[in-house]
């Protein structure tokens, strides 16, 4: 099955949108209720933020995981040898943010995690009976007064030329989380891998969510929904002198909360880190 382009609006939304999570790891809307103007401004004043010196001051704090990571300290994907050609900022309510992008970014987390919850009620519906019994409680309770939603705002700059043999934007990964919410980027390059290990490109027209599965939540339904491998290819030609700009809200749990048998959202998370080299 290919991912589902879903209209929110449609009455049959949920049940669509969960059939492409499910066979696919990913899910497209499009009427959502997300301003494509706030996205919009957001990448214009973040790309700014970026290009100036300014994001030197808010450097990441490795124990919090709050602040500015710059290439240099980039993610390595699990598995791969070289960092992701990316520079991003960890935005969390309780952390350090630019002041002049606080309202605006706080504004579009604060939507983006309603619309998540929402989107959690869907999959916690069309849940198979004996899928929705391993949830230790209701999936869009386990987000509820969370500290842990990560909202990312990622920077991948033009390309010089001078990048190691092999290092792309973002190496093939799967997600920690529960679900990843994403506005379609500016700049194309996000792809998904099928099961029969071939890449296609998600669907990303300007304005859409794209929605996937992260592990958190293929844990808790004990591998029903399946968190799929993506990554972001370089651009060629024009394309590698332009940046791209992306805004992937990770919906976390709190700390305490029971994932499997394994683990609690906390022990899940520190392992991963650990193999992300970034902990
Ligand atoms: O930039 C994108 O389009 C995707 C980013 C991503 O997959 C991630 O940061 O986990
Ligand atoms: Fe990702």
């Amino acid at each position: 099955m290919e991912i589902q382009v879903v209209d929110y609006q449609d009455k049959d939304a949920g049940k669509l949108f969960v059939q492409s999570l499910r066979e696919t790891g990913f899910g497209v809307l499009i009427n959502h209720p997300i301003e494509q103007q706030l996205v919009e401004s957001i990448y214009k004043n973040w790309y700014q933020f970026f290009s100036s010196e300014e994001k030197h001051n808010l450097s990441f704090d490795p124990k919090k995981q709050d602040g500015y990571f710059s290439t240099e300290i980039s993610e390595t994907a699990k598995g791969h040898a070289n960092k992701d050609i990316k520079e991003y900022f960890h935005v969390y309510p309780w952390g350090r943010i630019p002041e002049q992008l606080k309202d605006e970014i706080l504004t579009y987390y604060k939507k983006a995690s309603e619309l998540a919850a929402e989107l959690l009620d869907w999959v916690e519906k069309y849940s198979p009976v004996e899928v929705s019994a391993k949830y230790s409680e209701q999936l869009a309770n386990m987000i509820k007064d969370t500290p842990n939603t990560l909202l990312r705002i990622l920077h991948y700059p033009p390309l010089s030329g001078d990048e190691e043999p092999g290092a792309v934007r973002a190496a093939a990964h799967e997600d920690i989380n529960l679900l990843t919410i994403l506005p379609a980027a500016n700049e194309p390059g996000l792809q998904v891998q099928q099961q029969d290990g071939s890449w296609i490109d998600v669907p990303s027209d300007f304005g859409s969510l794209i929605i996937n599965i992260g592990d958190m939540l293929q844990e808790a339904s004990g591998g029903y929904f399946p968190s799929t491998s993506h990554r972001v290819i370089n651009p060629s030609g024009k394309a590698s002198k332009k940046s791209r700009i992306s805004l992937p809200l990770f919906l976390h749990p709190r700390d305490e909360v029971v994932l499997s048998e394994r683990h609690t959202q906390k022990s899940y998370l520190l392992e991963r880190l650990k193999e992300l080299g970034v902990k």
